[in-house]
């Protein structure tokens, strides 16, 4: 490299860390790694299985409040819009409002496009669905994902999920989705049953997704040991933590 561009590029490297710093937000993984179960809340208005399900009168800001003030972890935002009415301008609302609080996108992701753009429109971590994922989409979304600075939430049903999650280089946060995408139905045994599948040893965070409905399901997903859960449809309709 000639001696000017060596120049300009140490300055310039040192300018960009500012401008990285600017962008960047909190860690989900840090997040969940508390001590006890941690919860992520969704705000899904509407989802294929359940139809609408904010009332008329729902209003986001409420809802953040409502979990912010019952210690949740991290907010999961759908930005999908045909099948859950969510929105991109949600997700940066929540971050702008709650900036010390980490922010899932929740989408399905399948273009390098739409990684990019959760960086920009202020998530922390990005939803990769393992089963809407060639084996080389799944690892060339990770690995830009992790380049733009962005943590990914790897989402698996089953064990051939799991074992294509686990080729993935670098995994470092699995989310175990209850509901069954084919038939809707949600049970608690498949994190129960894939739980334990998961090596120990490689530092991966896992969460369990979809269908916790009661204390009893968290205490229940507490004992088996994982770090955090994803709650929607419980938290949008009713006071499952404390009351609003
Ligand atoms: O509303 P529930 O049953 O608490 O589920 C929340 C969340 O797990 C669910 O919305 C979900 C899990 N994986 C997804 C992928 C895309 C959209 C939505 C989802």
């Amino acid at each position: 490299m000639s001696n000017i561009l060596h120049k300009i590029k140490l300055e310039r490297e040192k300018q960009l860390s500012e401008e990285k710093k600017i962008l960047s937000k909190p860690s989900l993984i840090k997040a969940l790694k508390k001590d006890g179960i941690q919860i992520i809340g969704e705000i899904k208005r509407a989802s294929p299985s359940k139809g609408t399900i904010a009332k008329d009168t729902f209003d986001i800001e409420k809802q953040l409040d409502y979990y912010v003030k019952n210690n949740i972890a991290a907010f999961s935002i759908l930005t999908e819009n045909h099948f859950f009415k969510g929105q991109n301008e949600d997700l940066t609302f929540a971050g702008k409002l709650h900036p010390e609080i980490p922010v899932l996108r929740k989408d399905f992701i399948f273009d390098p496009f739409q990684v990019a753009q959760a960086k920009f429109i202020g998530a922390s971590a990005v939803l990769l669905i393992v089963k809407m994922l060639s084996d080389i989409e799944l690892i060339n979304l990770h690995k830009l994902a992790l380049d733009l600075e962005l943590e990914v939430l790897v989402e698996i049903h089953n064990e051939e999920d799991l074992e294509r999650a686990l080729r993935i280089p670098e995994i470092k946060l699995l989310g175990i989705n209850n509901r069954n995408l084919d038939t809707f139905e949600t049970s608690l045994s498949v994190t129960e049953n894939l739980f334990p599948k998961i090596p120990a040893g490689k530092d991966i965070t896992i969460i369990s997704e979809s269908g916790v409905h009661t204390q009893e399901d968290l205490k229940f997903l507490e004992s088996i040991g994982v770090d955090g859960v994803l709650i929607g449809e419980s938290l949008m309709k009713t006071s499952l933590l404390n009351p609003k």
